[in-house]
């Protein structure tokens, strides 16, 4: 089941509104990672200046304490950002004044450490940025800042003939490498995030109807009630009238499309709030933040619209609707406002009973 769903994934496109939606997930997930990484990086920064500093003889200037200050200013805005886009602006930002920082340092190095140590700075950065949450673009801008700023081939370079190839292949294999790896982890994560959407949208909708199942619904609409309690809310039972009559005299496939008309009708009078297939033709529905007196009107006008519905055979609903007292669990609620549907289907059916 698992490799059926998972090759189903793979086949499609992934839409690029999905994309977004993974890129802020995978950046929200890592970001206590991604701060971690850019704390460990200044610290390093530090301790290289430090001893450059020193063993040179400078003792620390004050562009440290500037440097310091623009990475800790960034850092803050790093771990405040809870939006992936602007979190790449800053990392890239970042990555500019590492760069920077870093070749400032290597300066203070002996001309034949420099490219090296600027090979080593700038494998860091892209290492680190194979793991980072990045968009492509993001990515791609970190590499091609890191080689302007840390390139071993610019600046006051020593003679280097014999290692001058080793220079320009070391910086492209590292490159390369970093390309790849992100390019197979990116890719990994992103059709594990769709494949998780898909399940989660198997397990939470109803296959028939394509509205939320009951699970999803006293998932949803436990949280609600723990959460809010200082609106008005009700819960509605909603019943298809004598509902075996249409699959006996029209056949299932029909009785399905009768079950799929009246989800919609649910969902386009009512999807501002929770709404579900609870099982079989019942449907509920949670809402909030109104009178008793709007709420029976909502319901009044979803039953009259769906008596209204084009399309045969014709069908009415029977509604219960019960008021949420502030102690009341979900389970009582239910069994109140099923009691509620039972009034309205041994009054007639096609009607709304309200419990007060
Ligand atoms: N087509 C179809 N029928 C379903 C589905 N789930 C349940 N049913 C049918 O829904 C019918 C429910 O019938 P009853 O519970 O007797 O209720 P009713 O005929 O609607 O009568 P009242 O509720 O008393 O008005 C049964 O015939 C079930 O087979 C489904 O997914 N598709």
């Amino acid at each position: 089941m698992f490799k059926t769903i998972e090759s189903e994934v793979l086949k499609q496109r992934i839409s690029n509104e999905l994309r977004t939606e993974f890129l802020q997930h995978d950046f929200e997930r890592l970001h206590s990672f991604s701060m971690l990484v850019l704390y460990v990086s200044i610290c390093m920064w530090f301790l290289l200046d430090l001893i450059v500093s020193f063993q040179a003889g400078q003792g620390f200037s004050y562009i440290s304490v500037l440097y310091l200050a623009v990475f800790a200013a960034l850092a803050a805005l790093a771990a405040l950002t809870r939006k992936a886009r602007h979190f790449y602006v800053i990392n890239l930002l970042f990555v500019i004044t590492f760069g920077l920082g870093a070749r400032m340092v290597i300066e203070g190095l002996p001309n034949s450490l420099r490219p090296a140590w600027l090979v080593i700075a700038a494998s860091t950065v892209l290492y680190s940025a194979t793991a980072m949450p990045l968009s492509r673009p993001a990515f791609f801008s970190v590499l091609a800042v890191t080689w302007v700023l840390l390139n071993p081939l610019l600046g006051d370079v020593p003679d280097f003939d014999e290692r001058r190839s080793l220079l320009v292949c070391y910086p492209l294999f590292i490159s390369a490498l970093s390309v790849y790896i992100f390019h197979h982890l990116h890719n990994a994560k992103l059709y594990n995030y769709a494949m998780a959407r898909l399940l989660l949208d198997q397990a939470y909708l109803d296959a028939l109807t394509g509205i939320p199942n009951r699970r999803s619904f006293m998932t949803r609409v436990t949280r609600r009630l723990n959460e809010d309690t200082s609106t008005e809310r009700y819960l509605a039972m909603v019943d298809i009238d004598h509902f075996k009559r249409v699959n006996d005299a029209y056949g299932h496939d029909i009785g399905d499309e009768v079950l799929t008309r009246v989800a919609q009708k649910i969902e386009s009078e009512l999807g501002e709030f929770e709404i579900a297939r609870l099982g079989g033709e019942e449907f509920g529905i949670f809402l909030w933040g109104m009178t008793a007196e709007e709420a029976q009107v909502r319901m009044e006008r979803l039953r009259s619209a769906t008596a209204a519905l084009p399309g045969k055979p014709a069908v009415t609903i029977s509604l219960g609707l019960a008021h949420l007292t502030v102690d009341s669990t979900l389970s009582q609620m239910l069994i109140k406002a099923d009691r509620a549907l039972y009034d309205s289907k041994h009054n007639g059916r096609n009607r709304v009973t309200y419990a007060p």
